[in-house]
């Protein structure tokens, strides 16, 4: 009689060839040991909680889909092939997946994070976690000896890391992290979710875990809330499997679904953000009201060479400060495209004041501690053509000008070269320079009206 307790339904590994393909390629055409007769050019979907056995003491494949569904485990499967990994597993959120991480950690143990980490992640670490009796501390991770110093020897249990941070952009070393985890017997979990398996493949790079949330790209439509832990080596991958099954957070069958469609288009959907976002980022970096911005992509960012030898892309977020939490909150709000909403990897452009939105649940003077600044704006590049982000974020970035009473002329000459800058990034910007200009000076029209009349027209 087989033991029911923690039947594991996939143990499916990945076949020789399959490194071979790009990333594209791998991505349409998922490979699974799933038993589909019929050749189905869809993931087959079964939508059903439990599973017939053959008799009262025998198990087959799947018995109940909190333990394994077959959908779930086409898409699993496609996940570790495509991140290289042993196993991948599903999860209902991605803080769902990084709180099974964290069970790995056993009371009087330590975890060893980042200090600009998405905030939900920092919520965890220091409001659940500790009251496991795991404690935690904080280090800057684009800084190796801070890492170094972080870690409490024969303590630290695992090192979590995210490359690029959510919301600053910082590059970490990842293999050089990895390292230095493994050198004290930790594990080394990145959360991958601003690169996503398209662009950055962790494991490649040493970490013993990548964990994306799947809301963000692998979704893609922003209609699936998922995680997914990829894994390196078996033993650990049963330990993640007993915890999704006992703790019943795996993803559910629509769910899984939906992810499985989401991953078709994934390759094509986050090069073309990327694409918009870098556009975005060469209109941005010349703008006069743009202090400091935020890019992964951009060759000035300090962690640029790092992150090229890592990744692929400099990926479809960007965050940039503005010196003004009054012009920073005109700009989101005045942007018609981009949506004010949190997450990103939408096909829509996104537009959001992390320390209000995602980033809300740090205490203001943790934020301030780790140098999070309040002004900070940060932007999901959706598919959408390009100039009409640019045309739309500049109409807003004119309006935020006004507000902090700099004059359309102030800063004119930063301003026309920030188009010409974005226009030149790319020649297919050019033919739409003239629209442009022209349309520059229709807004700088608009904007003095406003500037005379006293009122900021505002959508909300
Ligand atoms: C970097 C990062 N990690 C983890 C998460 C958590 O993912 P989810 O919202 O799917 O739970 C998010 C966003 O929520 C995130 O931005
Ligand atoms: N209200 C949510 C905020 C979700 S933020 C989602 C995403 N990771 C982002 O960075 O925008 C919460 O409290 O968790």
């Amino acid at each position: 009689m087989a033991n029911n307790m923690d039947h594991d339904p996939s143990t499916a590994s990945t076949s020789d060839n399959w490194s071979q393909l790009d990333v594209a390629t791998k991505l349409v055409h998922g490979k699974s040991s799933v038993v589909d007769p019929y050749g189905s050019s869809g993931a087959p979907l079964w939508q059903t909680a439990t599973f017939a056995q053959p008799s009262a003491t025998t198990f087959g494949e799947y018995d109940y889909t909190r333990s394994g569904n077959p959908t779930r485990t086409i898409l699993e499967e496609q996940l570790a092939a495509l991140e290289g990994g042993d196993r991948a597993f599903c999860f209902t959120s991605g803080m769902a997946a990084i709180a099974v991480v964290c069970k790995l950690v056993s009371s009087g143990e330590h975890i060893l994070a980042g200090e600009d980490i998405y905030g939900g992640t920092s919520r965890l670490l220091s409001q659940v976690v500790p009251t496991a009796g795991v404690s935690v501390s904080n280090v800057d991770m684009t800084d190796l000896e801070s890492v170094q110093r972080g870690i409490i020897p024969g303590r630290t249990k695992l090192v979590l890391v995210e490359s690029p941070t959510n919301p600053r952009m910082q590059i970490c070393d990842i293999k050089a992290i990895a390292d230095m985890a493994h050198a004290a017997g930790a594990i080394c979990c990145v959360d991958n979710s601003i690169m996503a398996p398209v662009f950055q493949r962790p494991i490649d790079l040493g970490a013993d875990m990548s964990m994306t949330s799947g809301t963000k790209y692998i979704g893609g439509h922003g209609d699936v809330t998922m995680g997914v832990l990829t894994i390196k080596g078996q033993e650990l991958a049963k330990r993640v499997y007993f915890l999704q099954n006992a703790e019943g957070a795996g993803l559910a069958p629509f769910d899984c679904w939906l992810a499985l469609r989401g991953l078709k288009t994934m390759s094509l959907r986050m090069e073309r953000s990327a694409e918009n976002c870098a556009k975005l980022a060469a209109y941005l970096s010349r703008h006069p009201l743009v202090r400091k911005i935020n890019y992964a992509g951009l060759p000035d960012h300090p962690g640029y060479d790092i992150h090229v030898g890592q990744a692929t892309s400099g990926g479809a977020l960007l965050s940039f400060e503005t010196g003004s939490v009054e012009a920073s909150k005109v700009i989101v709000e005045e942007t018609k495209l981009f949506k004010i909403t949190v997450s990103f990897g939408n096909v829509n452009s996104l537009i959001s004041l992390p320390c209000y939105m995602s980033h809300a649940s740090i205490p203001a003077e943790v934020r301030a501690a780790r140098g999070l600044p309040d002004d900070l704006v940060r932007i999901s590049a959706g598919i959408e053509h390009v100039d009409d982000l640019i045309a739309d974020l500049d109409q807003a970035m004119l309006k935020a000008m006004v507000k902090v009473g700099m004059k359309p002329e102030t800063g004119k000459a930063e301003h026309d070269n920030a188009l010409e800058g974005s226009q030149k990034h790319d020649n297919a910007l050019e033919g739409s320079q003239k629209h442009l200009l022209l349309r520059i000076k229709e807004l700088e029209e608009q904007v003095r009206e406003l500037t005379m009349s006293g009122k900021h027209g505002n959508r909300h």
